[in-house]
C-alpha cells in the first residue's frame, strides 16, 4: 500500500507559509503583493481556474484584479493592456489564463509581459535562468512536484528520476529541477524504446503525458514515487490523470492522486511567485 500524497494539505501548507510573509511585508515595508489575471473568452475550465486565483490571492493576503475580455479580442488590445499593466507599480504579477482563443498568437501574448513578472515563468529569460539554476520564479506545476516530494519525505540526492513528457511547461522544467536536486534524470517521449523498461528504473517517476491512465503497474518499480501531472477524463467523463491509479497503487511506494493531488499546487505555487514578483520589484531580493 503507498502512501496518498495529500496535495490540498501540502498546497493549504504553502499557502499560509506566504500569507505570513506577506503579513510581514506590508506590516514591515508597506507592500501589498499585487496580481492581474487576464482572461479571454468563456471557458467554464479557465473561468474556475481564475476565479480560484482570485480566491488565493484573497487568501493569502495579496491585492487581485482581474481583466476579463470578450473572445473576439485583437491582439492589438490585449498587447496593449499587458502593456499597462507592465508599467504598474502596484502590479507585481502578470497571468494570461490559457489556453487563448486561436486567433490569437500565445507566445506574442506571453512574450508582452515582464519577465520580472512573469509568475508562470514562461517567458525564455525565466526558462534560461532554471536552466543555469539562478532563478526567482519556478514554473508552477514542477515547482509544485518539488514540494510535493519534499512533503513526502522523498530523498531525491542520487536517486534515478524518469520524467515522461518533455514540454516546454513541464516535463523539461522538471527535469532541470530534479537534477538540480542531484537526482540522475532521465526524459522520455513518443519515441522512447521500451518505456515501460526505462520507467521501470526510476526511484522518483512523474508523468506528464497526457493520456488517460498511460502508466499501469508493470511501469512502476516497488515503491517508487509516482507524481501524476495530467488532468484528463475517462471514458465516463470522469478526472483522472496520466497515471492508472488503481493498478499502480499497491507497487508505489507513494503516489499523487487525480483530483488532490499536483493540481492544486499550481495555484499555491502562483501565490508564492508573486511574492517573490513584489519582494524582486522592491529590491528585496
Ligand atoms: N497561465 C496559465 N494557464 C494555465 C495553467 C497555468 O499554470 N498558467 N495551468 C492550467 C490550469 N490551471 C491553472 O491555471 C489549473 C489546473 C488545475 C488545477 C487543479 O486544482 N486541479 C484539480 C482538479 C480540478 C477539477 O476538478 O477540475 C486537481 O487536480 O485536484 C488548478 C489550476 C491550464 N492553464
Ligand atoms: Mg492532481
Amino acid at each position: 500500500m503507498a502512501t496518498i500524497i495529500d496535495g490540498k494539505a501540502v498546497s493549504a501548507s504553502v499557502k499560509e507559509r506566504v500569507a505570513q510573509e506577506t503579513a510581514a511585508l506590508k506590516e514591515q515595508k508597506g507592500i501589498t503583493p499585487g496580481l492581474a489575471v487576464v482572461i479571454v473568452g468563456d471557458d467554464p475550465a479557465s473561468r474556475v481556474y481564475v476565479n480560484n486565483k482570485k480566491k488565493a490571492c484573497a487568501a493569502v493576503g495579496f491585492y487581485s484584479e482581474e481583466h476579463a475580455l470578450p473572445a473576439d479580442t485583437t491582439l492589438e488590445h490585449l498587447l496593449g493592456l499587458i502593456d499597462g499593466l507592465n508599467k504598474r507599480e502596484d502590479i507585481h504579477g502578470i497571468l494570461v489564463q490559457l489556453p487563448l482563443p486561436k486567433h490569437l498568437d500565445e507566445q506574442a501574448v506571453i512574450h508582452a509581459i515582464s519577465p520580472l513578472k512573469d509568475v508562470d515563468a514562461f517567458l525564455p529569460e525565466n526558462v534560461g535562468r532554471i536552466m543555469i539554476g539562478d532563478f526567482h520564479f519556478l514554473p508552477c506545476t514542477p515547482a509544485g512536484v518539488m514540494e510535493l516530494l519534499d512533503a513526502a519525505h522523498v530523498d531525491i540526492d542520487g536517486k534515478r528520476a524518469v520524467v515522461i513528457g518533455r514540454s516546454n511547461i513541464v516535463g523539461k522544467p522538471q527535469a532541470m529541477l530534479l537534477m538540480h536536486k542531484n537526482a540522475t534524470v532521465t526524459i522520455c517521449h513518443s519515441h522512447t524504446k521500451d518505456l515501460p523498461a526505462v520507467c521501470r528504473e526510476a526511484d522518483i517517476l512523474v508523468a506528464a503525458i497526457g493520456k488517460a491512465k498511460f502508466v499501469t503497474a508493470d511501469f512502476v518499480k516497488p515503491g517508487a514515487a509516482v507524481i501524476d501531472v495530467g488532468m484528463n477524463r475517462d471514458e465516463n467523463g470522469k478526472l483522472c490523470g496520466d497515471v492508472d491509479f488503481a493498478s499502480v497503487e499497491p507497487v508505489a511506494g507513494c503516489i499523487t492522486p487525480v483530483p488532490g493531488g499536483v493540481g492544486p499546487m499550481t495555484i499555491a505555487m502562483l501565490m508564492k511567485n508573486t511574492l517573490m514578483a513584489a519582494k524582486l520589484q522592491n529590491g528585496l531580493c
